[in-house]
């Protein structure tokens, strides 16, 4: 896999021809993700756009509610021929093993979308974690439990800040997605990311994926964004983590 085909850019724009251009003006991403907005705006309708133009797509719902209603979600977007598809690691071990259990019914023996739980938010930062959310555990160590919980309950790897990604490279199976979101090249912002690095750190830390949103979507030239941050992956020498992953 070349470094320029672990990079997922997400669509999140309110409307479904602002997502139509943007995958139009950047024909050379091949892995796009539908989150929260564009999915409220538009519905499984864009999932259809993307896969006639044969893309692969990251559906980020990041569900988080009981079991029983985790587990018919779930059931629906199995049906949906997605690659991946988010929860929340804290929704809990029987919520999780439910929802990879109705992956499979709801995709009736297609592949199910490869389930990845979030483990704490990017834009969480060490304070927030213990003053706010009360959390008694250090951030990584948080991390780390929320991974563990993931590979436990039998999912196929978890979302992480690239800051953690190394830790949970060492810790869990060598299958196990790492997806990071909060990657910013040293010359992008950092907006509301508050525990990123570099793509070339995220990749050399072991991450499978990275998503890459307003350094690329916001910039003034996006096409060129885009193959400058490709240019940059291109200088990396060992990319192995990349040939055990079949997304
Ligand atoms: O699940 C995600 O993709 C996600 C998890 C997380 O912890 N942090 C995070 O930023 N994301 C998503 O990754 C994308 C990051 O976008 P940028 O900050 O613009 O690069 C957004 O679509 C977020 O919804």
């Amino acid at each position: 896999m070349i470094a320029s085909e672990r990079i997922i850019v997400p669509l999140d724009v309110p409307t479904l021809d602002q997502a139509i251009a943007l995958i139009e003006l950047l024909p050379d991403v091949s892995f796009w993700k539908v989150g929260l907005e564009l999915f409220t705006s538009v519905g499984p309708r864009i999932l259809d756009v993307l896969k006639s133009r044969q893309k692969r797509v990251f559906l980020d719902l990041k569900f988080h509610d009981i079991p029983n209603t985790v587990g018919s979600a779930c059931r629906v977007a199995g049906t949906y021929g997605v690659d991946l598809l988010t929860i929340h690691a804290t929704c809990g071990k029987d919520c999780l093993m439910g929802a990879m259990d109705a992956l499979f019914q709801g995709a009736s023996g297609a592949a199910p979308p490869k389930l990845i739980a979030i483990t704490l938010l990017t834009s969480i930062s060490a304070r927030d974690l213990a003053f706010d959310l009360k959390i008694p555990l250090e951030l990584p160590e948080f991390a780390l439990q929320m991974a563990l919980l993931a590979e436990n309950a039998g999912l196929d790897g978890v979302v992480c800040s690239p800051q953690e990604v190394a830790q949970l490279r060492e810790s869990c199976r060598p299958d196990f997605l790492l997806v990071c979101p909060g990657v910013r090249p040293v010359w992008a912002n950092k907006d509301d990311q508050k525990r990123s690095l570099s793509p070339v750190q995220a990749l050399q830390s072991g991450a499978d994926y990275l998503v890459i949103g307003r350094p690329i979507t916001a910039a003034t030239d996006p096409l060129s964004a885009w193959a400058k941050i490709c240019e940059e992956l291109g200088s990396i020498q060992n990319l192995s983590s990349a040939e055990k992953v079949h997304l």
